[in-house]
């Protein structure tokens, strides 16, 4: 049986007080969450220390953004697996399409972080998904086929998540149509050998939305970014119909 993943992911957003904030008013609304729903937050690394405390016994896991595929080293603003294993984190994002377009990420390296990833303990969330250029140009499936070919390369498919967002749904409010992302989920399931890997998506999911895309059966889970950053609303995320 496929686990459901709903992971929040802040990017660079709150400071250990204002996440602390947020713990407050998000912590008493998974009293009502089913036990089987693993709940998620990644944050910024500053806030990894007092998360790591303040979520000691109750059921939310901690996730990091980023993590190198060395163990340590003259890497200036890397963090590296057995620094995140220390303090209790469990997944770390990878390949997220800020990293790809901000920061130089390549499939490669990707691939290098997934490996590290998993070398330390740590559940990587592999992030892909296609612009609306390449989708406009009927290049989705081709995309999608070669990030998950290239990424996966030598990765071990019993302790990985994957997340589906297209670039074009992310931060937009422009939400992938549920049967689309259902789609594109099935594709990329058909491509791997473990077909319980949990396969999120992600992209401008509200709380409006969530029950109808949990009720696809191809999707695992969801990512949450805008939408996971205040209590209420990720609450009704994780507390869905
Ligand atoms: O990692 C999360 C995704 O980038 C989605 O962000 P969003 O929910 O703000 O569109």
């Amino acid at each position: 049986m496929r686990k459901i993943v709903i992971a929040g992911n802040w990017k660079m957003y709150k400071t250990q007080a204002e996440s602390e904030d947020f713990l407050r008013g998000f912590l008493p609304a998974l009293d009502a969450t089913p036990d089987e729903r693993e709940v998620v937050l990644c944050v910024p690394f500053t806030d990894l220390s007092a998360l790591s405390k303040n979520l000691h016994g109750s059921r939310v896991q901690l996730g990091a953004q980023n993590i190198h595929w060395e163990e340590f080293g003259a890497y200036t603003g890397e963090i590296s697996g057995p620094m995140l294993a220390e303090i209790g984190v469990r997944y770390v994002v990878v390949g997220h399409s800020e990293r790809r377009q901000y920061f130089g990420e390549t499939d490669e390296t990707v691939n290098l972080r997934l490996k590290a990833a998993q070398r330390f303990g740590l559940t990587p969330i592999l992030c892909v998904g296609e612009t609306k250029q390449q989708r406009d140009a009927g290049e989705t499936e081709s995309l999608i086929t070669n990030q998950i070919k290239t990424d996966l390369v030598d990765v071990n498919q019993e302790n990985l998540v994957i997340a589906y967002e297209p670039i074009w749904a992310i931060g937009t409010g422009d939400t992938c149509e549920c049967k689309e992302a259902n789609r594109v989920t099935g594709l990329i399931r058909s491509l791997l050998s473990n077909p319980d890997v949990p396969i999120q998506y992600g992209g401008s999911v509200k709380p409006n939305l969530i029950d109808e895309i949990m009720a696809e059966p191809e999707i695992d889970g969801v990512l949450v970014g805008g939408a996971s950053l205040e209590p209420a609303s990720f609450a009704r995320i994780v507390n869905y119909q």
